[in-house]
């Protein structure tokens, strides 16, 4: 058990999908795991292990920023040996040729988060995802004929913003989305040696303004649980 997790050591699995929704996790681990075994129950923010396709997989709620994110990834690096971490989100669209529904692997991930100027001054550190990872989740997704983008995106600190329009300079630098905890997965990852990915479907467009509803959000975004499911299939340990 750790802080925030009860699941007996050995009950979580090496390969972890991290959505920020509880629920989502709950709705993967009954539509994709066989024998899925919740394995979680603190806070509410439910936790299953299963299999997939033969191979053990666990399926870990996060809550919604990057300071939750990180407390579950830390656990899950340090108590539980995970290895490689996929999270699977909802993301904003930023510019107008990425549309909601389109699926987004995050490269990269700006943050207007302080947890690097905490860890790196007034260096600047980049947060990135695992290469192998990213190319595995790109050809699933090109194969199935899923429309997806690959780049770079803004974690964010805050999802309702003073000022509607500065995401316009993110864009001008190409990033493509915004979501809320890439930027501290990625740098955990980094810092202990594992893998990790982000898999996002744009939920909503900052551009447009078209939006999905809660259920859709929650129940209906399974072609980037296949893509994160297949690109962890027979992945050895970093
Ligand atoms: O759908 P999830 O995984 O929660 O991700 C996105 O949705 C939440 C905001 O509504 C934030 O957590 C953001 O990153
Ligand atoms: O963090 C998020 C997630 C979805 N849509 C947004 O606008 N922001």
């Amino acid at each position: 058990m750790s802080i925030h997790l009860n699941a007996e050591k050995g009950q979580i699995a090496e390969t972890v999908l991290l959505p920020g929704d509880p629920l989502r996790a709950q709705h993967i681990a009954e539509t994709f795991l066989e024998n899925p075994v919740q394995h979680n129950t603190v806070r509410g923010m439910l936790g299953f292990t299963g299999t997939y396709k033969g191979q053990r997989v666990s399926v870990q709620g996060t809550g919604m920023g990057i300071p939750s994110c990180m407390i579950y990834v830390n656990e899950l690096i340090q108590d539980y040996g995970c290895k490689n971490l996929i999270r699977v989100g909802t993301a904003g669209s930023y510019r107008e040729d990425v549309h909601v529904r389109d699926l987004v692997l995050a490269q990269a991930a700006c943050t207007d988060s302080n947890i690097n100027r905490v860890r790196f001054g007034e260096r600047t550190f980049a947060p990135i995802a695992d290469f192998e990872l990213l190319m595995r989740a790109y050809q699933i997704a090109r194969e199935r004929g899923f429309t997806t983008h690959v780049g770079n995106i803004m974690s964010s600190d805050t999802f309702y913003t003073d000022d509607r329009t500065e995401f316009q300079r993110w864009a001008d630098y190409g990033v493509l989305a915004v979501e809320m905890e890439a930027a501290g997965l990625y740098t955990l990852a980094a810092k202990y040696g594992v893998r990790a990915l982000t898999v996002l479907t744009i939920s909503d467009h900052l551009v447009t303004h078209e939006v999905t509803t809660a259920e859709e959000r929650q129940l209906t975004f399974n072609s980037m649980i296949e893509v994160a499911l297949d690109a962890a299939l027979g992945l050895d340990s970093k």
